[in-house]
């Protein structure tokens, strides 16, 4: 089975589940937290619902990651060469703040490698999908779907970086860019601005996880860019401890 035939099923259930999700935004929602202290909302839990049970509908041997699931533990995801890595909702604190920056998650991973991912940002009514060796795709508010690509080498860098997180680290490593504007996007939009062309670079001093990233991942991938570690690695999925080293995302011309 080709992994690209199941993106028709995997728009559908993202869009499902932004449905669902854009319902509970516009309402009257209450905010709780988890034991590292980040927010939830009914929202996470009700998108995370339809993603699962839409998955395994369409590939029911394929395993789920995600982060609001409990997880497999290590020593049965390590036999894992394909999986589905999935984020209800990242940008759980846009949410809650109600600026409309946060989105729905769905990556496939196979050997490490985001080689298929699908990002919805219910409230912008925006929908970015890539498929590795088949291009990237962003949907917009009127429907039309359009191919997208990263922008070529520019005179003034446009960086985006996270603003709920920007640390010290983050900062300083931006200050020796030089000149360069600032783009601002919450949660996983961040890959995605890069990716249809609207910003150059997204450092990340700091830290993430898995799940986070790997839809956008997989989606800048398709569209020309690239997301590195410090060391100058390829940022990689299916690790024993699911928090992401320090990355640089960008166009390929930077890395
Ligand atoms: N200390 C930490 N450990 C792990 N992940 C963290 C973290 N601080 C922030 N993040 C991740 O960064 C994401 C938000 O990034 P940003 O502020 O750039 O939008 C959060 O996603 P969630 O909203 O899904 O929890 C969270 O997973
Ligand atoms: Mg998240």
């Amino acid at each position: 089975m080709r992994y690209s035939s199941l993106l028709p099923d995997v728009i559908r259930i993202a869009d499902e589940a932004s449905e669902k999700v854009l319902h509970i935004y516009q309402s009257e929602f209450k905010v709780h937290f988890k034991e590292d202290n980040s927010p939830i909302t009914a929202a996470d839990l009700a998108a995370n619902d339809i993603i699962v049970q839409g998955l395994r509908r369409v590939a029911r041997d394929i395993p789920i990651v995600s982060e609001e699931s409990a997880e497999a533990p290590w020593e049965e995801r390590k036999h894992w060469r394909r999986f589905w890595l999935v984020d209800p909702i990242d940008g759980t604190k846009d949410f809650t703040q109600r600026t409309g920056e946060f989105t729905i998650n769905i990556a496939m991973i196979e050997d490490g490698e985001p080689v298929m991912g699908v990002v919805i940002a219910p409230a912008l009514k925006e929908a970015y999908w890539g498929v590795k060796g088949e291009g990237a795709y962003k949907r917009d508010r009127t429907g039309k779907a359009r191919h997208i690509r990263v922008a070529e080498l520019r005179d003034s860098l446009r960086v985006v970086a996270s603003k709920n997180h920007l640390n010290e680290d983050t900062r300083a490593f931006i200050a020796k860019l030089g000149s360069h504007e600032t783009v601002q996007a919450g949660s996983s939009l961040k890959f995605c601005r890069i990716a249809e062309g609207h910003a150059d670079i997204y450092p990340r001093m700091g830290p993430t996880c898995e799940w986070d990233t790997a839809a956008a991942h997989a989606v800048l991938a398709a569209a020309g860019g690239k997301v590195q570690t410090l060391e100058g690695e390829p940022l990689k999925y299916g690790k024993e401890n699911v928090l992401n080293p320090w990355f640089i995302a960008a166009g390929s011309w930077y890395l």
